[in-house]
Order: structure tokens, then C-alpha cells, then sequence
């Protein structure tokens, strides 16, 4: 294997020294980027796209070649795994995520099988080699899954929830029975992000993305229990490294003590949490990944660099933290904006290390 030319998002990670505060965005590969747009075209729909590993790997680099970003994300989705166990997932143009069958019974939970990651999502790990070879080096590759909670949600709602009527109403009406789906969907994840490291995935993120829509205590019951159980069956050494592991659920501010002591390596925040406090509380056990809001990006250059600085101030000096959105970057946003985001964080965070 080649070794890494920038490895400061891993350096940063394990609190190692960096000469300048490492940076990524949530969804950098996506519609805002006309090439994008262009690729999905050319494959014809989203899915296709994600099950092309030559094209999956195009789009993974076109933010890496605009951009100078410290880490690529693999072009996925948190999805394919309750399609791999058979669910259908399709998306309508215009519209969110679709599944064919839905999950709504003891038996349903009964009858969904742990795929297996090489036979059924071949196509997520032939992707993950493709990009490693075509980085070559370059920065390292982050593989990512969904949490048990945010799978279970989409496949008892069949889709995209504003209220988690459904998903809800199980957790409440039948503990039991959201429980053996979310044990299934632990087992799955553990393996799927396993093989994406086998793979060459050199760090992964959870994507917790609606484990905020829950009670203090079925937060810690049916969302962070089964991460926790994720990260303790993890590879955690691989091609002579440390394989960090981010936790991100969003609107998790209030429980970032319990989630640092789920064994990974760092959190990741959304906008709503101030990183000095944040750092303060858990810093001396985890790494920090975030917190701009996303739709800062929408304002001028000027208003994007002050809030760049504000937020390396907040953390202040040291290593220990990846700059990163608090979300995904929306389609809307003028993709020059994202550029002078990125250099700002490079430009004005030399002053906080060496
Ligand atoms: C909840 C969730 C999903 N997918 C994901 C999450 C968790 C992160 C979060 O909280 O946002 C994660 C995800 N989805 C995508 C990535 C790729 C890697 C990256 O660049 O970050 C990642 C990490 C591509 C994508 N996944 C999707 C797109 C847009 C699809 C398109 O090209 O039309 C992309 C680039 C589709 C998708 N996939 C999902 C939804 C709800 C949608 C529709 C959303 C929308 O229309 O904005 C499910």
C-alpha cells in the first residue's frame, strides 16, 4: 500500500500534533457540485451510481480535485443495508429514500437476514478498493455506516419520517421487538463496517442522524447502547495503523459524556453545541469532529471566514479537532463558498498549532 502524503485527519484524530486543523464536509460529494450532477446523469439514477464502482469512485474524488480536503468519504448510502436485507430501496426523483416493503411486525424482524458484506454489498466494497487505488495516497478514506436507530427508523417508516410515528409507536407498544431489529441491525453494521476496513476504509463514521428525535432514556436504551456494541466488535488496527472511529448523532449535545465513553475515538457535533464547552467536557477522552452550520454557507465569503474563525477560537489550541459542517452541505450552495470555507479553516488555524 502506498503510504499516506496527508495524513493530518488522522493525525488529528488520535490528538496527535498537525500543522493546521484538518477538514472534510458532510456530503462533499453531492448535488451542490455540477460534475456531480453530470456523473449522476450518467449513471441514470442514485442507486446506480452507488452500485457503479468506477463511477462511485468519480464522484468520491471530484470534491478532492476542487478542493484541497484532507479526507474522502465513500460514495454511499446508510441505506444499502436494509436493502441488502431485502427491503427494496429505491428513490423517486425529487424525493426522499423509498423501501418496496416495510417492517412492521415480530415476524417481519424475524424473517430479515444479516447480510453478508462481500456477497450481498459486494458493490460498497468493490468501491471502497476502487478509491483506495485511485487516491493512492492522497488522504485517507473514511467508510461509513447508518446507526441501528436511524436504519431502524427508515425501514419501519419506509422512508423519510418528520415525526418517527411508527418507528415510535414500536419502541413503546413492543420493546422487545425493536430491540431484536436493532440487535440485527448491530450485528449487520459490525460486519459491513468491518469489511469496508478490510477494504481499505482507514477510518469510519456512524451516522446517528435521528438518534436526537429521542428521550433522554431511550436515547441510551435503543440508540446508544447498540453503537456502543458496534465500536466493541470494530477492527481497530489495520495496515499498521489505529482505525479511529467517529460517533455523530445529530442534536446529541446533551449526552456527549455518555457518548464518549462508548470507546470512540471521537464525536462529532452538530451546530447546536458550542465546541469549547464541548471540549471542556469530554475532551480529555475524544477527539471533536464539526460544528458549522451548514447553511452558513448560503452567506457571504466574508461572513463564512468569520465564522471559521469564531469556531477554531472556541476550540482553541491543539490538536484534537477535525473542522467539519454540523450536516450535510445542501444542494443549493454555491460551490465557491465551500472553497473559501476550506481555505479558511487551513489559513486561519495555523496560529493554534506548533
Ligand atoms: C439519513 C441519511 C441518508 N444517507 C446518509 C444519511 C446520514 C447522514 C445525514 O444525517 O444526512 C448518509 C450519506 N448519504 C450520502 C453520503 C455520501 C458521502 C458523503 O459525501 O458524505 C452519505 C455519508 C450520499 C447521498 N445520499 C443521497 C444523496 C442525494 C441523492 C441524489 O443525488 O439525488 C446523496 C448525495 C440520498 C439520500 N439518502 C438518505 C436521504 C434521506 C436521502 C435524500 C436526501 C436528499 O434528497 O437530500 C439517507
Amino acid at each position: 500500500m502506498t503510504a499516506l502524503k496527508n495524513d493530518r485527519f488522522l493525525r488529528a484524530l488520535l490528538k496527535q500534533p498537525v500543522d493546521v486543523t484538518p477538514v472534510w464536509m458532510m456530503r462533499q460529494a453531492g448535488r451542490y457540485l455540477p460534475e456531480y450532477r453530470a456523473s449522476r446523469a450518467k449513471a441514470g439514477d442514485f442507486m446506480s451510481l452507488c452500485m457503479n464502482p468506477e463511477l462511485a469512485c468519480e464522484v468520491t474524488l471530484q470534491p478532492l480535485d476542487r478542493y484541497p480536503l484532507d479526507a474522502a468519504i465513500l460514495f454511499s448510502d446508510i441505506l444499502t443495508i436494509p436493502d441488502a436485507m431485502g427491503l427494496g430501496l429505491y428513490f423517486e426523483t425529487g424525493e426522499g429514500p423509498r423501501f418496496k416493503k416495510v417492517i412492521s411486525t415480530p415476524a417481519d424482524i424475524a424473517a430479515l437476514p444479516i447480510p453478508d458484506p462481500e456477497k450481498d454489498l459486494g458493490y460498497v466494497m468493490d468501491a471502497v478498493r476502487t478509491i483506495r487505488r485511485e487516491l493512492n495516497g492522497r488522504v485517507p478514506l473514511i467508510g461509513f455506516s447508518g446507526s441501528p436507530w436511524t436504519l431502524a427508523t427508515y425501514m419501519v417508516e419506509g422512508g423519510s419520517s418528520k415525526d418517527f410515528r411508527k418507528s415510535k409507536a414500536m419502541l413503546y407498544d413492543n420493546p422487545q421487538a425493536m430491540h431484536d431489529l436493532l440487535d440485527k441491525l448491530a450485528q449487520s453494521v459490525t460486519s459491513y463496517l468491518n469489511a469496508q476496513i478490510l477494504a481499505g476504509a482507514q477510518a469510519v463514521q456512524i451516522f446517528d442522524s435521528w438518534g436526537g428525535s429521542l428521550s433522554d432514556a431511550a436515547y441510551r436504551e435503543f440508540s446508544l447502547f447498540y453503537m456502543e456494541r458496534i465500536v466493541a466488535g470494530l477492527i481497530r488496527q489495520h495496515e499498521g495503523r489505529e482505525v479511529p472511529v467517529i460517533l455523530f448523532t445529530k442534536g446529541g449535545g446533551l449526552w456527549l459524556e455518555s457518548m464518549a465513553e462508548a470507546g470512540a475515538t471521537a464525536l462529532g457535533l452538530d451546530w447546536t453545541c458550542d465546541i469549547r464547552n464541548a471540549r471542556a467536557r469530554v475532551g480529555d477522552k475524544v477527539a471533536l469532529q464539526g460544528n458549522m452550520d451548514p447553511t452558513v454557507l448560503y452567506a457571504n465569503p466574508t461572513a463564512i471566514r468569520a465564522e471559521v474563525a469564531r469556531i477554531l477560537e472556541r476550540y482553541g489550541h491543539g490538536s484534537g479537532h477535525v473542522f467539519n459542517l454540523g450536516h450535510g452541505i445542501t444542494p443549493e450552495v454555491d460551490p465557491a463558498h465551500a472553497g473559501v470555507f476550506i481555505e479558511a479553516v487551513h489559513e486561519l488555524s495555523a496560529q493554534y498549532h506548533g
